[in-house]
C-alpha cells in the first residue's frame, strides 16, 4: 500500500519496456457513483495510476476544463468525506495505486493527521498538493511519512535550477514535471526545450519523471514519452468522459504501450 505500491506499479510498466501513463479524472463528476466503474475501466486499459481530483470551490491550478468538472461535481453534491467513503468501499476489487490532487485548505479543515490515516484505510498511495510549496511541506511530510502515503512534486521549467533539483530529489512515487504549452506554430521550438528540461529532471531524479499538461493527443502521448518515464493527460480524459467517448481515451493509453512508442534510436 502507499508509496511502495506505487513504486511497483512504474516498476511493473516500465520494466517491461511500456511508458507509464497516469490519467486524471474529477471525482463526482458524472457522480460519485461511478467513481467505482470509472477507475476499473482506467486501470482495465492500461492507467499505471489514477489521479484522482477533489473538487474545490478555488481550484487556483486547474485549467478550465477542470474546474468545469469540478463545477458539475461539487453540483452533484460531491464532499471529500464521501470520495473516501466510495473509495473504502470497494478498495479490494481494484489494483491500481490512486493518487488524490487536493488542494491544502483540503487537508487543513480535514486535519492533516486525520487525512494522512484515512487516506491510509480508504487505499489512497499519494498526494498532489499544487498550493503547498517546498518551503511548507513540513506542514503535512511528518503525518504522510507516519502512513506511508506518497508526496508527489510538481516542478515547472519556470523554476529556477537549483530549486528543480531539490525538488526533484526529494520527490516520491514520481516526479510531476510541468510542461508548459508552446503557442502554435512554434511547436518544433517548445519540443525541443522540452526535450532538454526532461532529460535533464531525467538525471536529479529517483522516481519516474512523467510530464503533465496540455497532452492530449495519442502522438503527444508517444513524443512526451519519449523523453521521460511517462505522462499525465487531464483535460482531454475529463472532457472525454463528460462526453461518453471512451475510444478516445482507450486510444490515448495505448499510445504509451511498447508496441506504440516511438522507438529512440541508439
Ligand atoms: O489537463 P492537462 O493539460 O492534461 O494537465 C493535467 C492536469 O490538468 C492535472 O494533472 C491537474 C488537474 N488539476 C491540477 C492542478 C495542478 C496541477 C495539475 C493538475
Amino acid at each position: 500500500m502507499g508509496k511502495a505500491k506505487i513504486d511497483t506499479a512504474f516498476s511493473k510498466v516500465l520494466n517491461q519496456g511500456d511508458k507509464a501513463f497516469v490519467p486524471y479524472i474529477m471525482a463526482g463528476d458524472g457522480g460519485l457513483e461511478n467513481l467505482k466503474e470509472q477507475i476499473l475501466f482506467l486501470e482495465k486499459n492500461g492507467a499505471t495510476v489514477v489521479e484522482l481530483g477533489i473538487p474545490f470551490s478555488d481550484p487556483v491550478a486547474d485549467g478550465p476544463v477542470i474546474q468545469e468538472a469540478g463545477l458539475r461535481s461539487l453540483g452533484n453534491g460531491t464532499t471529500l468525506a464521501a470520495i473516501l467513503t466510495s473509495l473504502e468501499e470497494w478498495k479490494d476489487t481494484r489494483e491500481i495505486p490512486i493518487v488524490l490532487m487536493t488542494y491544502i485548505n483540503l487537508v487543513y479543515s480535514f486535519g492533516v493527521e486525520k487525512f494522512a490515516e484515512r487516506c491510509e484505510e480508504v487505499g489512497v498511495d499519494g498526494l498532489i498538493i499544487p498550493d503547498l510549496p517546498l518551503e511548507e511541506e513540513e506542514l503535512v511530510t511528518p503525518a504522510l511519512g507516519e502512513f506511508g502515503i506518497a508526496l508527489i512534486r510538481l516542478v515547472s521549467p519556470t523554476s529556477p535550477s537549483h530549486r528543480i533539483e531539490q525538488i526533484a530529489k526529494r520527490s516520491e512515487g514520481f516526479l510531476y514535471a510541468v510542461t508548459v504549452k508552446g503557442t502554435t506554430g512554434v511547436r518544433s521550438k517548445y519540443e525541443e526545450g522540452v526535450e532538454a528540461y526532461l532529460k535533464g529532471l531525467k538525471e536529479y531524479a529517483e522516481v519516474p519523471v512523467l510530464a503533465g499538461f496540455g497532452v492530449s493527443s495519442p502522438e503527444q502521448v508517444r513524443t512526451m514519452s519519449d523523453y521521460c518515464d511517462g505522462v499525465i493527460v487531464g483535460s482531454k480524459i475529463v472532457e472525454s468522459l463528460h462526453q461518453g467517448d471512451r475510444e478516445t481515451i482507450v486510444a490515448l493509453m495505448a499510445a504509451s504501450k511498447k508496441s506504440t512508442v516511438k522507438q529512440t534510436s541508439l
